[in-house]
């Protein structure tokens, strides 16, 4: 064994990805040393409470309450508490301190990241963040370094684990909402408020990481239109299926040209959507996740792998430590994002695309005629429509497929529809994405 330097290592945080963070640090110490040409000396954890029952077994004598001394001693940081405060206040005593940092929070990146992108350039020091977007597939580093120098066009991902294996298990077995998040819980793919999960929250986030390195520009997160899957229902997973679909929250970052204006501009949206079975997302199952990128030069690539888990966020966690210890061994400054392009970020009012609207309307002449004109009035263009037996009530269910159509305008039919008389409810609408 070489006499190596040693460079500390702090972490901050010792939950799902944390603990395994640590284990893979002390377990690897020799062959990580001899990978980076230095010993990653894990010096502490910082953690709320140090003798809290813990699954992954830790030397007692890492753990410490005192975050800020731990900090102020070491070469790298790693941060995995999640949550804005007081992981921005660390992460950025870290960086003025000169420390490198690793931090997997996609919340904090989302919403201060050119704060901390600029602390980190002031200084020269390294900020990675692998773990923040599709765990343990490699996708910043790709973007950010592979092609750097291509022109990104769309992304079209499955970025959150948790809402992926909710999705498939309802898919699947036909279970519910809630029974399906019980058990992401307990495989350690959900936030520690799921909330951020199933409202889109954490894939709103993770897209407008993705979307502001494709493009370099800065998106911020407010600009990202964001839905959930808690509207998703049993019925429409099942309807999905019948007509060959499968539904899943999806990330899609675009270049667009503003339809108003003829200016370029991009837009970034999270939100459940039908894809054909036959679509490589289609097979996406569990708590795995995909990013499809197709960029001018490299045409379509597709990224695939664990988005969520312990061990598994940790080797990208791991990944950054390794690439950022090495360059601290080199020397020389990190090096930062690039946001020189300043594209608008368009309102979703302005996204084209395809769209699946489910009706209960009465069984009564007339009413096919009604729903069609609504659609022909505000000029968007059906494509299918199809009237399933009507039940003994005297209802039927109108399934309208629409050609791609701007979304102010499909949503002025939406409202207009639910006006006509005949029209019981608009039971469903989804936005249909990757069919021919
Ligand atoms: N669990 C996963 O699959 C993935 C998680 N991430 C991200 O990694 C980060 C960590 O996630 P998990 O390990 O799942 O979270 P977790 O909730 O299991 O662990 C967080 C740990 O940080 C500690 N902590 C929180 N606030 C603290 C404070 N003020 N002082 C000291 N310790 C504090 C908690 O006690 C806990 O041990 C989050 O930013 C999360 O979004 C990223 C990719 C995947
Ligand atoms: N809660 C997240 C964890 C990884 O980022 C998810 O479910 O994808
Ligand atoms: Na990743």
């Amino acid at each position: 064994m070489f006499a190596y330097r040693s460079l500390r290592v702090a972490l901050l945080g010792a939950g799902t990805v944390g603990s395994q963070v640590a284990r893979l640090l002390i377990d690897e110490a020799d062959e990580l040393a001899n990978r980076v040409g230095a010993r990653l000396e894990l010096v502490g954890i910082a953690v709320r409470d140090p003798d809290a029952p813990r699954d992954t077994p830790l030397p007692q004598e890492l753990f410490t309450t005192d975050a800020e001394s731990l900090i102020l001693g070491a070469d790298i940081v790693i941060e995995l508490m999640g949550g804005i405060e007081p992981a921005r206040t660390f992460v950025l005593q870290a960086l003025g301190s000169g420390a490198d940092v690793v931090t997997g929070n996609k919340a904090l990146l989302a919403t201060h990241g050119p704060e901390l992108a600029e602390a980190a350039e002031q200084v020269g020091a390294q900020l990675a963040y692998e773990a923040a977007v599709a765990g343990a597939i490699p996708i910043i580093r790709p973007l950010r370094e592979s092609l750097a120098g291509d022109r990104v066009e769309r992304i079209l991902a499955i970025v959150n684990g948790t809402t992926n294996f909710i999705l498939d298990r309802m898919d699947s077995t036909g279970t519910s909402l809630e029974n399906a998040l019980a058990t992401a819980t307990e495989l350690g793919y959900a936030e520690a408020d799921p909330t951020a999960d199933i409202g889109g929250y954490d894939a709103a986030q993770k897209a407008a990481i993705l979307a502001s390195l494709a493009f370099h520009t800065t998106v911020p997160l407010a600009s990202v239109h964001r839905e959930g899957i808690t509207e998703i229902s049993a019925a429409e997973v099942a309807a999905a299926a019948d007509a060959g679909y499968v539904v899943k929250l999806l990330a899609i970052c675009g270049r667009m040209t503003d339809p108003d204006t003829g200016e370029d501009a991009v837009s970034v949206r999270v939100h459940p959507a039908l894809i054909p079975r036959t679509h490589p997302l289609a097979s996406v199952r569990g708590g795995n996740n995909a990013v499809f990128v197709e960029a001018e030069a490299a045409g379509p690539l597709m990224f695939y792998g664990a988005g969520a888990g312990g061990v598994q966020t940790a080797s990208a966690v791991l990944g950054d430590l390794v690439a950022v210890a090495r360059r601290h061994v080199v020397g020389g400054p990190g090096l930062g994002d690039s946001a020189h392009a300043g594209l608008p970020v368009l309102d979703i009012g302005k996204v084209t695309t395809r769209y699946a609207i489910s009706l209960d309307v009465d069984d009564q002449p007339g009413v096919l005629a009604a729903v069609a004109q609504t659609f022909a009035r505000h000029g968007v263009s059906v494509e299918q429509l199809q009237q399933t037996t009507s039940d003994e009530s005297g209802r039927a269910t109108l399934v309208v497929g629409t050609h791609t159509a701007r979304e102010s305008a499909l949503a002025e039919t939406v409202a207009e529809l639910a006006t006509i008389p005949a029209v019981a409810s608009v039971a469903s609408v989804l936005r249909v994405e990757g069919a021919a």
